[in-house]
């Protein structure tokens, strides 16, 4: 088994929002890794953070990805900062990897204060900025999709990543 697709981006890509979305046009499950996170770890991700530090959170994280990526056969949606660790991105050049693509300003509005992202806590504009300089090359080396989301609804983009996946 493997996901009908795997959603990657940066934080306030709308990976979450989109994913889910996709899922229901398709009419196949969805599930985001965080959630498997939260659930497995039994606390909110700020608290993970938190508790356990940064370290802990992406253990977590490469676990959960690697089970999906064998065991789940609907839209999967990873973390934003999923694709940092080598050995996941070379596991997702097995998959159909669509990459939703942001500008700062567009995520910036996203994500607002950055709440429930801990990473974002302190100065949500410049922490995203040097996020997305330092990610937009890795999300592009495992896309087999690129769709940019800046200035479009969601339920168009849903719509466009589904007629790909069709
Ligand atoms: N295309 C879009 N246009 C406007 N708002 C969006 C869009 N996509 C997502 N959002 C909003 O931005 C916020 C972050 O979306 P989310 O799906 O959680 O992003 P991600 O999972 O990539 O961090 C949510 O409030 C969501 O409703
Ligand atoms: O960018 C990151 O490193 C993170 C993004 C978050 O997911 P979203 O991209 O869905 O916000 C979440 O996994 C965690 O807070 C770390
Ligand atoms: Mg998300």
């Amino acid at each position: 088994m493997a996901p009908v697709a795997v959603v990657i981006g940066a934080p306030g890509a709308g990976k979450t929002t989109i994913g889910g979305l996709v899922a229901g046009l398709l009419g196949v499950p969805f599930v985001d890794t965080d959630a498997i996170i939260e659930a497995e770890a039994g606390k909110p991700i700020p608290e993970i953070f938190i508790d356990d530090g940064e370290d802990a959170f992406r253990a977590l994280e490469r676990s959960a990805i690697a089970t999906a990526l064998t065991e789940f056969s609907g839209v999967l949606a990873l973390g934003g900062g999923a694709i940092l660790h080598e050995g996941t991105r070379d596991l997702l050049k097995q998959h159909t990897v669509v990459y939703l693509s942001v500008e700062l300003s567009d995520a910036v509005k996203r994500v607002g204060l950055g709440t429930g992202r801990p990473l974002l806590a302190m100065n949500p504009r410049a922490t995203l900025k040097y996020l997305l300089d330092q990610r937009r090359p890795l999300y592009s080396s495992v896309a087999t999709h690129t769709i940019a989301t800046d200035n479009r609804d969601p339920s168009d983009i849903a719509d466009e990543v589904a007629g790909l996946l069709k």
